[in-house]
């Protein structure tokens, strides 16, 4: 599937990193270095704007080696790309460690996934079908 997108940054596209990848990296576009404190959130521009088919949407997820070496993760995690929108993408990074991280341009901060949704209507009723599960939640089938 093609996907159209407009390029602002100096960056390549985003693209998949390995043959099957779900997700493609996204790079920071940010002439100006970035540091990140500790606890400290930001929206970190990529220059892209896309146009994504009805019925798709874009999730904006962290990548698991800066959250692990660093803990950089996405304070709005998975960050969701609607279909009608055709303003910048951004990354809402937040800072999890206890010590500053650096953002240079370019640097690969996230990861996107195209995926496809439903568009639902709404039936009201006023019964839902039994279940054996019920209303249990929250951990009640033990640990
Ligand atoms: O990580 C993200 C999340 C969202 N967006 C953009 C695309 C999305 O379509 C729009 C709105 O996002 P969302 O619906 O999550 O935010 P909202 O607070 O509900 O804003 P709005 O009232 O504009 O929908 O912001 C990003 O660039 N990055
Ligand atoms: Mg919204």
């Amino acid at each position: 599937m093609n996907i159209k997108i407009i390029n602002h940054s100096t960056h390549p596209l985003p693209a998949y990193e390995t043959a099957h990848a779900a997700g493609m990296d996204l790079r920071a576009f940010t002439p100006e270095q970035i540091t990140i404190k500790p606890l400290q959130r930001l929206l970190v521009p990529t220059g892209l704007h896309i146009e994504l088919p009805i019925g798709y949407e874009a999730q904006i997820r962290p990548r698991s080696g800066l959250a692990f070496k660093h803990g950089i993760g996405i304070v709005n995690s998975p960050g969701t790309i609607d279909a009608d929108y055709r303003g910048e993408i951004k990354v809402l990074l937040v800072n999890l460690s206890d010590t500053e991280f650096v953002i240079n341009d370019g640097d690969r901060i996230a990861q996107m996934v195209i995926a496809k949704h439903e568009t639902i209507s709404w039936d009201s009723v006023d019964e839902l079908s039994d279940t054996a599960r019920g209303a249990g939640g929250y951990g009640h089938t033990g640990k």
